[in-house]
């Protein structure tokens, strides 16, 4: 029999990604035993009835022992949490990782549970969907996604090729860069993009009653795609936003300073100004489609087979 990349897979946080994560590594065989834990009771009991792990507990810690990967898949605020409950619990050797949107605070609340004897290597695949729970995972979630891996300066370079091993196994496409950098990126690239469907949907469910009305009877192209992102969930996104602080600032006020420059074009009539941005942004669209990451559709990056069933039509 052939030995699998991962004897024992620990994944704490049975949500749309842990969940996937497992289903990932069931039909691909990618681990001996995958333990799923999950602080929620409920979410324990679905996860036993769709059945794509090996043992179910709400013990972090029970799931660590023995395993050689443990990855936490709980909002980010939660990260530190769990690195406190499955860190006394890590056998040598084993690694540590998450899959959260922000990696510098995550690493920073992590990092001081990992005993010596193991190792932290924080990750995030830039893989998702509005929805959470066990029920929205799908096995085919990371396939051709990218996963970003950001290891601790000095982290041991064997744990770090493991977990590039088995998010490429699981389908992504891994890169590896600093946890800030990570975060500068993605600040503008998914942190911002969701805060402004929170608050563009959010400005127009505060119209008058009628015109609020009509919003959402005639939402079709732009609107329709902003209320898909400002659905996700609440509790993830708040995580996001206060643990990725400084980035969020820092892209937010660039955007802020363009806007006003659209905003003047507008007041003062300068087609010139409005065509020449418009034409760049188009330009920046086209080459995205190029690089194969994204489909003509306005799906924010899915394709249609990779949708829930429920979500295909
Ligand atoms: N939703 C998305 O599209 C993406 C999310 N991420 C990141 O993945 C992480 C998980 O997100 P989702 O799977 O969407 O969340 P989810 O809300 O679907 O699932 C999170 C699960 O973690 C459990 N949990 C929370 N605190 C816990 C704790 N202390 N111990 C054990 N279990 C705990 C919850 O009961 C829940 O079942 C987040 O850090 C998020 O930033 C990364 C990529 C995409
Ligand atoms: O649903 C969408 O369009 C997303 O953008 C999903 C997503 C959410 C958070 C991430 O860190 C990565 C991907």
């Amino acid at each position: 029999m052939i030995r699998p990349l991962v004897p024992r897979l620990a994944i704490i946080g049975a949500g749309l990604i842990g969940s996937s994560l497992a289903r990932a590594a069931r039909e691909k065989h990618l681990a001996g035993t995958i333990v799923v834990a999950d602080a929620d009771a409920t979410v324990c009991a679905r996860v036993r009835e769709l059945g794509f792990a090996n043992e179910v507990t709400q013990s972090a810690a029970e799931a660590a022992k023995d395993a050689d990967i443990v990855i936490a898949c709980v909002p980010v605020g939660a990260s530190g949490a769990v690195a406190a409950e499955v860190g006394p619990h890590l056998k040598p050797g084993a690694i540590l990782s998450d899959v959260g949107s922000v990696k510098a605070s995550v690493l920073e609340a992590m990092a001081p549970f990992v005993p010596a004897h193991a190792h932290l290597v924080p990750a995030h695949p830039v893989a998702g969907t509005e929805f959470s729970g066990p029920d929205a995972g799908f096995a085919t979630l990371f396939e051709n996604r990218w996963c970003i891996v950001t290891p601790p300066e000095g982290a041991d370079p064997a744990a770090v090729d493991r977990v590039v091993a088995l998010w490429r196994a699981a389908g992504a496409n891994v890169e590896t860069m600093s946890a800030q950098h990570h975060d500068l990126v993605l600040a503008i690239t998914s942190h911002v993009p969701h805060l402004i469907a929170y608050n563009i949907v959010g400005t127009a469910a505060e119209l008058e009653e009628t015109l609020t009305s009509e919003v959402i009877k005639f939402s079709a192209g732009g609107f329709r795609d902003f209320t898909r992102i400002a659905s996700s969930d609440p509790t993830m996104w708040r995580d996001v936003f206060l643990s990725n602080r400084e980035a969020v600032l820092e892209m937010l006020g660039r955007f802020t300073e363009d806007l006003t420059a659209l905003q003047r074009a507008i007041r003062y009539g300068d087609g010139d100004a409005l065509f020449e941005h418009f034409t760049r942004t188009r330009a920046i669209r086209r080459s995205i489609i190029e690089q194969g990451q994204e489909t003509a559709a306005p799906d924010f990056g899915r394709r249609a087979a990779e949708k829930p069933k429920h979500e295909q039509s």
